[in-house]
């Protein structure tokens, strides 16, 4: 069945004051999600976004000591009275009460071996958790001088990538460094995505070379709509967040961007961009896939 793809108001929420207190995290999260849900007095938003790693602070230390159970199973019902996650429960709670999609940024998962995630979580505007998605792609970095970073310390990888239906567009999901594995971005839009969204909480040294660029690079290539949502900076925490959430157009033009501050930003999604593009620059139909058939099988 194709998806139907339809105009819609997006709300990205740069959330700030993200502290240790987990509670006092979820209670501020909540507060400006209801904010977010009453528009920007144009239109009330169909979809809100939160960033990355919402609930606690951003840091391989952390992830154990705030990692919630979520037990999603795609195709299976999910019964949320069940649920042990305090953070899904305030998510699926908060977008019942406003009518609206929530992509529930991310937060740190555990499963019953006792593996952790970074995985986003997704409701319907019944409160129904839709979807998930975990991290796929860890973020393991070590820039001389500059940042080092290891989520593996305490993170395992997703196995599995995300796609939902939202009734007026089909949603691909990432979070964060994913965005620099063009493949996954290829293989949502390859199956029908309209809009690819990343939770994401770049850092001060290559935020401002690499977030902008990676957002509208995957726009470009696929023609699709991105967006990217981080939290506020705050310079008291443990981890720099570069913040600027934006949502690009398929063109590759910035609908809205945020600062550095805690902000929400709005942004209109009109499919007749997309189709103007794709029949415009019709690379979506002009691939060579006879050239280049598995990127896998050539050496690095
Ligand atoms: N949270 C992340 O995955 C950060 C990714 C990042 O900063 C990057 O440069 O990539």
């Amino acid at each position: 069945m194709t998806t139907v793809f339809r105009p819609f108001t997006l709300a990205l929420i740069q959330l700030g004051s993200i502290g240790a207190n987990k509670a006092d995290n979820l209670r501020h999260a909540r507060q400006v999600i209801l904010q977010a849900a009453q528009g920007n007095g144009v239109k009330k938003p169909d979809l809100i976004v939160l960033p990355e790693c919402f609930n606690s602070p951003y840091g391989h230390i952390h992830f154990p000591v705030y990692a919630e159970p979520i037990g999603f199973v795609p195709g299976k019902p999910y019964d949320i009275d069940q649920c042990q996650s305090e953070s899904v429960k305030m998510l699926s709670t908060v977008a019942r009460e406003t009518s609206t999609w929530l992509i529930g940024g991310s937060i740190p998962e555990c499963d019953s071996n006792g593996k952790v995630f970074n995985t986003c979580t997704v409701y319907d505007p019944k409160g129904a958790l839709v979807a998930t998605h975990r991290k796929v792609h860890l973020f393991d970095i070590d820039i001389p001088g500059q940042i080092k970073f290891k989520e593996s310390e305490t993170l395992t990888g997703g196995s599995s990538l995300s796609h939902f239906d939202a009734g007026f567009a089909k949603i691909g999901l990432g979070i964060c460094y994913d965005i620099r594995f063009p493949e996954l971005a290829m293989i949502a839009a390859r199956q029908g995505c309209h809009v690819l969204i990343y939770p994401g909480a770049f850092n001060m040294t290559t935020g401002p070379l690499h977030w902008e660029l990676l957002s509208r690079s995957r726009a470009v290539d696929n023609q699709v709509f991105v967006s990217v949502c981080s939290p506020a900076r705050d310079l008291s925490a443990g981890y720099h967040a570069w913040g600027h959430s934006m949502i690009v157009d398929p063109m590759g033009r910035i609908l809205g961007e945020a600062g550095a501050e805690e902000e929400i930003v709005y942004a209109t999604i009109e499919p007749e961009v997309l189709y103007s593009t794709r029949t415009g620059i019709p690379v979506t139909v002009q691939r060579r896939f006879d050239v280049y058939p598995d990127v896998s099988k050539f050496p690095n």
